[in-house]
């Protein structure tokens, strides 16, 4: 057996205490061995000085749209989609979306984290990358039926399903799917009430943007008589596997709907901030026993990928929401980076256990902005920064040790992306 261990840190447990421990894992099957004192491993990761946390998890992402990063701000969603977004989008190849993939799994890395949920297009060259990168993914095509014909629709919602079926358990497990229609007012309702039935008998959950704007609940309430998470549990949309991105415009009904149904909401507070969308009840989701997970959404409207810089933007627009400073402390905020958002999307890691995926990053906490060290959990929602990660492990696999990426080619992966997305802007622009 090929052993890992992780020496000299404190390492964070699934109860919330620090200790200090080595951890050790086996790197064949990709598991956490044990968490203990002196553990010896055939290669080692000093983590001296530094705290051992679960992998983050990205909740919601469009993870190739890093190539999009600051070429459309300042709008709210609908406008900043029609006018600038699905035009550009319009021009993407299968390469661009390959190469703006690779950007975004580097910058994952090198913010520490390690299981992601996206939706997007051209996905078998996000399926590729991801492989190559040795992150965890749940992944899934977008279906917008909204200005298509029938015919149109169809081949759009049968490519969501059929790469559902296909990559589910790629990437020797560590890819898994799901059928995901990009909006309640994007997928017409006879197409979602063709393809929900389907996506079930296939077995795969369902991931979509729901509640994002209060552009999106008039429509649904004028033309269904319903909320639109009612209008989702009529369409069978709301299971327990299931996960919604954004969740801002929901009212009490909608949030017991979610409770009692194990639907997962994920939490973009960047981007719900950016484009104005507005403050999600993420207190009252919790309270009312909502499994609230957090996501970056994509880069274009965030405008980074890291998971610290969103727990920040969540603890502190989750207090003023409430107009409660107690409201979404630091150890919720914890949770929500890691396990809380792995148990929405339906991946097993998220916590440092024996057993567990070895899905793990390393922060380095000798820097001046996380002296003195008082709390770590404080720390970890408050203060740490993406540049603090030194190491990323997933799988069992060392993905950036002493902040060097390893699975990808850094330097060449910035190149082509700074190129591909000069010539997509150039094309857009014609
Ligand atoms: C059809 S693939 C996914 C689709 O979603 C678009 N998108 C990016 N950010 C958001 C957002 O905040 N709300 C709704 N849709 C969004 C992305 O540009 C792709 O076209
Ligand atoms: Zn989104």
């Amino acid at each position: 057996m090929a052993t890992l261990s992780i020496t000299g840190g404190r390492v964070l447990l699934p109860d919330g205490t620090i200790p200090r421990a080595d951890v050790l894992i086996d790197r064949d099957d990709g598991e956490i061995l044990e968490i203990g004192d002196d553990l010896a491993g055939e290669d080692v990761l000093d983590a001296s000085g530094s705290l051992v946390t679960p992998g983050f998890v990205n909740g919601h992402s469009h993870v190739a749209m890093t190539l999009l990063r600051g070429y459309a701000d300042d709008k709210p969603l609908e406008s900043w989609l029609r006018e600038d977004i699905w035009p550009a989008e319009g021009e993407l190849t299968a390469e661009d979306v390959r190469v703006g993939a690779e950007l975004g799994l580097v910058e994952m890395i090198k913010s520490g984290t390690t299981g992601f949920a996206d939706m997007y297009f051209e996905m078998p060259e996000i399926v590729d990358a991801v492989d190559r990168a040795g992150l965890r993914g749940r992944l899934g095509h977008g279906v917008v039926t909204v200005a298509k014909d029938d015919a149109g629709a169809h081949e759009d919602l049968e490519t969501s399903l059929a790469f559902a079926r296909e990559y589910d358990g790629a990437a020797n497990g560590r890819i898994s799917t799901a059928f995901m229609p990009h909006s309640l007012t994007t997928v017409d309702r006879e197409y979602l009430a063709e393809y929900v039935p389907k996506a079930r008998e296939a077995g795969v959950p369902l991931h979509y943007h729901a509640n994002e704007t209060a552009d999106e609940v008039t429509p649904i309430v004028e033309s269904e008589g319903v909320r639109p998470l009612a209008y989702a549990a009529e369409l069978g949309m709301l299971e327990s596997q299931d996960f919604v991105a954004h969740g801002v415009h929901v009212d009490e009904s909608e949030i017991g709907l979610l409770a009692e149904a194990g639907t997962g909401v994920i939490h973009c507070p960047a981007s719900n901030m950016k484009l104005a969308s507005g403050m999600a009840p993420v207190q009252r989701m919790l309270d009312a026993g909502v499994t609230v997970g957090l996501g970056t959404d994509g880069a274009a409207s965030n405008n980074d990928l890291s998971m610290l810089d969103e727990a920040r933007d969540a603890a502190m627009i989750g207090k003023l929401a409430a107009e409660d400073a107690s409201a979404i402390p630091a150890e919720r905020i914890a949770e929500m980076l890691t396990h809380r958002t792995a148990d929405a999307i339906g991946l097993e890691s998220g916590r440092l256990e024996e057993g567990a995926p070895a899905d793990l990053a390393v922060i380095d906490l000798e820097e001046p902005h996380l002296t003195p060290v008082h709390d770590l959990v404080s720390h970890l929602a408050y203060a740490a920064a993406a540049s603090d990660v030194r190491h990323t492990i997933c799988d069992g696999q060392v993905l950036m040790r002493d902040r060097e990426v390893l699975t990808l080619e850094e330097d060449a992966v910035l190149e082509r992306a700074s190129e591909a997305a000069e010539s997509l802007v150039a094309r857009a622009e014609e």
